[in-house]
């Protein structure tokens, strides 16, 4: 029979397993299995998320945090658990059924290109009520994404899933800042994946504009690439925004929301309070409009649960088959480049070993000499953008001279004063039809990342004035604080000038290279 609470009161959920029925699953995720479960002695329908702690390395700590955190939420957009207890080595958190379940799986099964604006502003007001709620509590959630976004019956929306959440303020010292790296690549925010300064609040507020873009286009920004890739990306690119073509139909409001999240600079981006105070947030309506708008005919959460795990088996299947290809192509394209540029690894070893000792460091040389650039290509070539044929790049995690992320990259002169001069001639022959259209993302039909016309117009002027006797270029995150972070001044100067043309942050000389061979294939009739 049921029991009742008193009002005000928080009902005592059971905390033997026997107490509850489990049925269908419903999710899964990093860590855990979720299903529809019956509360027998209350007879309501509950969600029991059961996390083996055995199967998952043991992080007790991660989650029995998690567990704790959730049991003391109380906020109509968090999603609390109502109890949480250990069954040998699982534990089983207890929580709110939200039968419409979350915006990725809603979006996954009936609006894989994304929702309406008015949706989006509906759903992100609710999950920033929530995101205000948590940090005035001084948490920091940490994995704020569609995935995470959960829906009930009625429309209501919750943010969901403290797998990674933690108390930014620690035992009584309000430290402020932590310096774990945990989170998912394609929502996390730069000075996260950095891991140099540490990060706070702010770190949720950049998920939440790569959030708003996901619910926009039904995926997250580079989330087709690998992981490595994303953190390149997101470190040296400029960061993603809603002004590519396909987003006309979205209005200003909205894109001026997204771009003020996704700053690179943390202390520029507005906390959670500041953002609800946006234009775009006025035109968010009811629940009940989610409900409708939303959920109204959608199959059950078990049953678009299981149509999806069929679907992403297929696709496993169907991606195992492509990479197979994938592999062979690029490695073709690595060869061509590398061949177009008439790199000789020899030579640049010998060049690389008369460097003097300090400026080893700063090229990323390790004990082998340079070698790390030149063996790790193929490595690299698959985490660069699409047909970056040569990498002439080290990474020098030790670098302490430059003022930047950690991550320097080393431009070695490949280009003899002939092969400069095809690069002028190809640029001048390159149209901009040759040019990839501006994309969001700069993702491809084939899920690789393209530059746009504008990029390839910006990195061919790189190219041709960059100074390739320079070797220390600096890719750190010159975002819309611009600050030059170049170490020799004429580098700096270069920097400065490439900064006021394209001062929203991209510092990438990553696809001179890429874009620079493509040109050099262009004028010497390769089919590139
Ligand atoms: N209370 C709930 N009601 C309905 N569905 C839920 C509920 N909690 C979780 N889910 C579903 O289960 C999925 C996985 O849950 P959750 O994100 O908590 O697991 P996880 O292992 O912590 O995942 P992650 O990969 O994000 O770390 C969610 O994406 C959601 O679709």
């Amino acid at each position: 029979m049921a029991t009742k609470a008193k009002a005000g009161e928080r009902r005592k959920y059971p905390i033997r397993k026997e107490d509850y029925e489990l049925f269908e699953v419903i999710g899964d995720g990093a860590s855990a299995v979720v299903h529809r479960a019956r509360c027998i002695p209350f007879d309501e329908i509950v969600a029991v998320k059961i996390l083996d702690f055995e199967k998952n390395n043991a992080d007790l700590a991660k989650i029995s945090r998690e567990a704790q955190t959730m049991v003391l939420i109380d906020h109509p957009n968090v999603l609390n658990a109502h109890c949480s207890f250990v069954i040998d080595h699982d534990l089983w958190v207890v929580m709110p059924y939200m039968a419409g379940g979350s915006c990725l799986h809603i979006m996954k099964s009936v609006y894989p290109k994304g929702f309406e604006e008015n949706v989006i502003a509906t759903v992100l007001k609710e999950v920033l009520k929530g995101l205000e709620y948590l940090h005035r509590e001084g948490h920091i959630h940490r994995d704020v994404k569609a995935g995470n976004i959960l829906v009930d019956a009625r429309g209501k929306v919750k943010l969901g899933d403290f797998g990674v959440s933690a108390y930014l303020f620690d035992s009584g010292d309000r430290q402020r800042t932590r310096n774990t790296f945990v989170g998912t690549p394609c929502w996390m925010a730069p000075e996260v994946m950095e891991q140099r300064y540490g990060y706070d609040f702010k770190a949720d507020i950049w998920s939440f504009g790569i959030t708003a873009l996901e619910l926009a286009h039904g995926h997250a920004p580079f989330s087709s690439q690998p992981p490595m890739k994303v953190l390149l990306m997101t470190l040296n690119n400029a960061p993603p925004s809603l002004e590519s073509r396909r987003d006309k139909k979205f209005s200003s409001s909205f894109k001026h929301m997204i771009a003020m999240c996704l700053v690179k600079d943390p202390s520029r981006r507005p906390t959670a309070h500041k953002l609800l105070k946006q234009s775009f947030f006025k035109q968010a309506r009811s629940h009940d409009y989610i409900s409708r708008k939303i959920l109204d005919g959608l199959p059950d959460l078990g049953d678009r649960y299981s149509a999806l795990k069929v679907k992403e088996a297929e696709l496993i299947a169907q991606k195992k088959m492509l990479d197979g290809e994938k592999a062979e192509m690029s490695q073709n394209e690595y060869k061509r480049g590398i061949s177009a540029w008439n790199f000789d690894v020899d030579e640049l070893k010998a060049q690389a070993a008369l460097i003097p000792e300090t400026e080893d460091a700063a090229l990323g040389k390790d004990s082998e000499g340079c070698t790390r650039s030149l063996f790790e290509l193929d490595t690299l070539h698959e985490n660069m953008p699409h047909g970056a044929p040569f990498a002439t790049i080290c990474f020098s995690e030790n670098d302490t001279n430059l003022e930047n992320n950690g991550i320097t990259q080393s431009i070695t002169d490949p280009a003899s004063s002939g092969q400069l001069a095809e690069l002028r001639r190809a640029r001048s022959n390159a149209s901009d039809n040759d040019c990839k259209t501006d994309t969001q993302d700069g993702i491809d039909a084939k899920g690789y990342s393209s530059p746009s016309c504008s990029e390839i117009e910006k990195y061919l002027e790189d190219a041709l004035s960059h100074s390739f006797g320079e070797h220390k270029v600096s890719t750190s995150s010159c975002s819309s604080d611009c600050s030059p972070s170049l170490k020799h001044e004429r580098a700096k100067q270069h920097h400065q000038v490439q900064n006021t043309e394209n001062c929203n942050g991209v510092c990438d000389h990553n696809r001179v290279g890429d874009l620079a061979s493509e040109a050099t294939c262009k004028a010497s009739n390769i089919k590139w």
